[in-house]
């Protein structure tokens, strides 16, 4: 499984130069607005034919302007869903289903879309008309279209982002059981560092038109080059295993067997989970702090200092659960003196790692990256 996309144009004003190949998974097309994310979507979708483009996905060729091929939107199993979920007005939930189903390349069996339905947690709502859906139940139904179309690609064009922080909650969990459950890659644009560090399993970090870094989401996300200091949000995405259930309402996790206490975690002893560290959150101590109330304490070695723009610096230091991101000020740094290779410790109150942050589910590592407890 592998999707391989090289493109080339030239709009008046910006240039779209973007190559990346990724495996199947979750892969997050991640970047400020206006970087090229949508353009990319919009050209592997075949909604925009770009001046150079080539784009296989496993193996099979949608585009290929050298070779003069290019085949239409319909022609390219691929499945859409993008911010509003454009399901038919006049059609019930079951009747837009079908619809999917009836552009899909091979006979989807009714057990098929029944499991589908299941997943979605759509049932309730077949005989329903898209109008008296919520904004959340609408995407649900608008994946489960996508998914029914049989394709081998999904592209989600910020399929969150005309939602609340009540109806995002809601969704997410969907795609991550699409992530896991379903074998279709998926390419997931987004700007929230949020979004991605629960969802993706590999990212193409996306500036200017061009893609400025790919590769797995562990790896990306704590790489200060690709995370500004000024960027708001930035933060590095940690792996860890859930360790106890405390009495005194938290939850104990184990990240490369570093302790990390957080609030009660809905996970069963042993689960592997994925916490995003926001770099905001973060103080660095050279020296091991003593009578601090905060519980997380990681110790470290300062691997790069990356100075922003503004009063920022972003710290990335390496610590047996992984590279943590911290953002402290100019002037902090400068009184605390840090430097490259200079032992520091990371430390993070509980309360700051939001239970929305953790997502169930294992971070594929890549090369150098840390696992957790071994
Ligand atoms: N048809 C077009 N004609 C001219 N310029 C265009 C066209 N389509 C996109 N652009 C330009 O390409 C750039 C990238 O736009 P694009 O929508 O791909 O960015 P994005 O990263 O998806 O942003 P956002 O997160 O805001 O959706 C923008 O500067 C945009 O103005």
């Amino acid at each position: 499984m592998s999707i391989s996309v090289q493109l080339r144009h030239q709009f008046q004003g910006f240039a779209l130069e973007a190559q990346f190949d990724v495996p199947s998974g979750v892969t997050a097309l991640f970047g400020r607005s206006g970087s090229g994310k949508s353009t990319v979507i919009r050209a592997i979708a075949g909604l925009f034919a770009p001046d150079e483009a080539r784009v296989v996905i496993n193996g099979r060729v949608l585009c290929d302007t050298g070779a003069g091929i290019c085949l239409p939107p319909h022609k390219r199993r691929i499945g859409t869903i993008f911010q509003d979920a454009r399901l038919f007005p006049h059609l019930s939930v079951r009747q837009n289903l079908d619809y999917g189903r009836r552009f899909s390349a091979r006979d989807v069996p009714e057990a098929e879309v029944a499991q589908m339905v299941e997943m979605l947690g759509i049932g309730h709502l077949l005989d329903r008309r898209p109008a008296g859906l919520s904004g959340g139940e609408q995407q649900r139904v608008a994946i489960g279209r996508a998914l029914l179309s049989g394709p081998d690609l999904i592209l989600a064009d910020e399929p969150l982002a005309a939602l609340d922080e009540a109806r995002k909650d809601e969704i997410l969990p969907y795609f991550e059981r699409l992530r896991d459950e379903v074998s279709i890659p998926i390419l997931y644009v987004s700007h929230s560092p949020a979004e991605v560090a629960r969802l993706a399993t590999t990212v193409v970090a996306f500036e200017a038109g061009r893609v400025t870094g790919q590769g797995g989401a562990v790896e990306i996300l704590g790489d200060p080059n690709l995370m500004p200091a000024g960027v708001h949000g930035a933060g590095a995405l940690i792996p860890a295993r859930v360790q106890a259930h405390h009495a005194d309402g938290l939850t104990e996790l184990s990240a490369g067997g570093v302790p990390l206490f957080l609030p009660t975690l809905d996970a069963v002893l042993g689960a592997q989970v994925r916490l995003r560290i926001a770099a905001q959150d973060v103080i660095l101590s050279p020296a091991r702090p003593k009578g601090l109330s905060a519980l997380n304490i990681m110790p470290g070695t300062i691997a790069q200092i990356r100075m922003g723009e503004g009063p920022g610096v972003m710290v990335s230091l390496a610590t047996p659960a992984g590279v943590v991101l911290a953002r402290v000020t100019k002037r902090s740094a400068a009184a605390l003196d840090l430097k490259q290779g200079m032992p520091c410790h990371a430390v993070i109150k509980s309360v700051s790692i939001a239970r929305q942050t953790v997502a169930r589910g294992a971070v594929p590592l890549g090369a150098g990256e840390v696992r957790d407890g071994k």
